[in-house]
């Protein structure tokens, strides 16, 4: 499903990389937890899932796909299979709860008969239903999350990235994010979280790969957040 093959990835010459020569097997329906100390490397894993970054050398394969292959006019396309959650929601203050999931589909041309049944449908399956027409400031910091999720799952993605989706949310919070996360999972999306929360990778225990200085110094199945812990 996602494959790094000695993947390098160098910003800047001379600088440290930001990954080195990095391999990494995520496998259809996992849920991988990435940590690491902040500058591990993580989001740069993410970046490259997404091709939002090419890798200085190696090659990322996504859903069977060398992403080194797929041309620039092609990237949109391949994104559309992967749905993206942020820490720091990124959502259109300006729109309500409906609005900023629709637009998602909306932006790929999807028909308004799709749009009106599948908005509702996420907003449900997320714990939203009946705050559709809510404004983003009108919401507390997890349900903000929540309309992140139901934006990034609408289109029903394959992969479902998340970076740091619970580190601007009290624990609690975090908590039930993390739940629907784990419940998105389990209906066959594979996904894969940066994260520096460890009572949540601690509670959840999947299979957690650790970076360090853009190395993979452990990937643990049913791990926990640091090493001397096993
Ligand atoms: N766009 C960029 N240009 C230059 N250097 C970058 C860029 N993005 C990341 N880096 C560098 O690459 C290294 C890895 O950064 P990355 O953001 O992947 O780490 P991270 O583990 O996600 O950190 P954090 O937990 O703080 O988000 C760091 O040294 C960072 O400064």
């Amino acid at each position: 499903m996602i494959r790094f093959d000695d993947v390098t990835k160098v910003y800047q010459k001379g600088a440290h990389p930001a990954l080195d020569q990095v391999s990494l097997e995520v496998d259809r329906g996992e849920f991988v937890f990435l940590v690491g100390p902040s500058g591990s490397g993580k989001s740069t894993m993410l970046s490259l899932i997404l091709a939002q970054e090419r890798p200085t050398s190696g090659h990322v394969h996504v859903l069977g796909k060398d992403l080194s292959t797929v041309s620039a006019r092609r990237v949109p396309l391949m994104r559309r299979k992967i749905g993206a959650v942020f820490q720091d929601f990124r959502l259109l203050s300006d729109k309500n709860v409906y609005d900023n999931v629709a637009l998602a589909l909306q932006v790929i041309g999807a028909p308004r008969h799709q749009i009106k049944t599948e908005v509702p449908e996420v907003l449900k399956m997320v714990g939203l239903d009946g705050k559709e027409r809510r404004q983003m400031t009108e919401l507390s910091g997890g349900e903000r999350q929540r309309v992140g999720i139901a934006r990034a799952m609408v289109n029903r993605p394959q992969i479902l990235l998340a970076d740091e989706p619970t580190g601007n949310l009290d624990g609690e919070t975090g908590l039930s994010i993390m739940r629907l996360l784990d419940r998105i999972n389990r209906t066959g999306t594979t996904v894969v979280m940066a994260t520096h929360d460890q009572s949540i990778v601690n509670q959840m225990r999947k299979r957690v790969v650790e970076l360090k200085e853009g190395i993979i110094v452990r990937d643990q199945s049913r791990g926990v957040y640091g090493g001397d812990q096993r």
